[in-house]
């Protein structure tokens, strides 16, 4: 992805709002999804306050200011819960130098509002916020879910939400990156604080805070575009809106006709020496563990017939291909980021 060109101009995202449950509302997903694979989602009518997204930033600042002995008694494990340190996730092997600049918490999905994974301490007491936050992204993201089966004409609208059961790999993600000083070893023509990937569920979610930009997609021309945290004209300049994209599953069940785009997390050139902190929360929405990656009954997904010929995933015609399930997909994509740890644990001798 080093060889991607930068490109100057900010990406100019629909911004939609699904508080109604219409046709229309669903065909401006859809178009969005063909076109660009992101969007904004209005707060507006999606049950998340402003107070509850800032009181989530909180958690997630408090959790990260912790001593790294405390963070490190949940590290993560096989099933991708838990806290991974600076540079413990490297998400474009190929061309980066080292991993990620960034920590990050991963809490699957909770049961009757209880997290299946052990907690810190710190969060303890905020498990009833936490529970909730993850309830209302859930619901949101049935929503667009549905609405997107509403736009792609499915006879079943619930086709894809139906199959978002439990268990599930559904994570709520806090990430914090960390300014970076001086005398750190940093080479920015490699070092990035989230290399290029897509994301590896259905759809995402992912909340920012004003003023802590980075976030770039990549255009169908092969460019990079930053995403601003709160595109020009929106209605509040505190409460971004949220930026929601196609991850690869969905792109799959519609061979291609959904796109998965490309995104980074980059150092912003304005923000000051060291870049400035940045957290993000991310809510990575995945299908049911067991559920079979068959094609989606849509005349416009059967209709779609990429360039080239080819078939990508296992939606629309891809039928003749064994379907996977939503797990081992999920295991497939994970397997790159567990064996830069298992790498980086044996060349810095005996994890601690
Ligand atoms: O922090 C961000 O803005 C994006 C993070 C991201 O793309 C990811 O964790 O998959
Ligand atoms: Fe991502």
């Amino acid at each position: 992805m080093g060889s991607v060109q930068e490109g100057n101009n900010a990406v100019r995202l629909p911004v939609i709002n699904i508080s109604e449950f219409s046709v229309g509302v669903g065909k401006q997903l859809l178009d969005a999804a063909i076109r660009y694979g992101f969007l904004y989602i209005d707060t507006d009518g999606t049950g998340f306050t402003e107070s509850m997204v800032d009181r989530e930033f909180e958690l997630s600042r408090n959790f990260f200011a912790l001593p790294e002995a405390q963070k490190k008694k949940c590290l993560i494990d096989e099933t991708n819960r838990g806290w991974t340190g600076m540079h413990g996730e490297i998400l474009d092997p190929k061309t980066q130098r080292k991993g990620d600049f960034k920590e990050a918490f991963n809490m699957g999905e909770f049961l009757n509002g209880e997290p299946r994974q052990p907690m810190p301490q710190a969060l303890e007491p905020h498990i009833k916020e936490l529970a909730d936050f993850e309830r209302t992204c859930k619901k949101v993201s049935d929503r667009i879910l549905d609405l997107l089966g509403l736009g792609l004409e499915v006879d079943e609208p619930d086709f894809f939400s139906s199959r978002h059961t439990q268990p599930s790999g559904c994570t709520v993600r806090f990430l914090h990156y960390p300014s970076i000083s001086a005398d750190v070893d940093y080479h920015p023509e490699v070092d990035i604080r989230a290399g290029a990937h897509s994301d590896y569920g259905s759809i995402t979610l992912l909340f920012q805070r004003p003023s802590q930009p980075g976030l770039q997609i990549m255009t169908s021309d092969q460019m990079w575009a930053p995403v601003p945290v709160i595109p020009d004209g929106y209605t509040s300049a505190t409460f971004p809106p949220i930026l929601v994209n196609i991850a690869d599953l969905l792109s799959y069940w519609t061979n291609g006709l959904l796109k998965s785009t490309i995104h980074r997390v980059i150092f912003p050139q304005d923000s000051g020496p060291g870049g400035g902190d940045r957290y993000s929360i991310v809510y990575f929405c995945h299908p049911g563990n067991d559920v079979e990656l068959v094609p989606v009954p849509s005349k416009l997904v059967a209709a779609h017939v990429l360039e080239d010929g080819t078939q990508v995933g296992y939606g629309g015609g891809a039928a003749t291909k064994r379907a996977i399930t939503a797990k081992e997909h999920l295991n497939n994509r994970l397997q790159a980021t567990y064996e830069f740890r298992i790498q980086k644990t044996s060349e810095d001798g005996p994890a601690a």
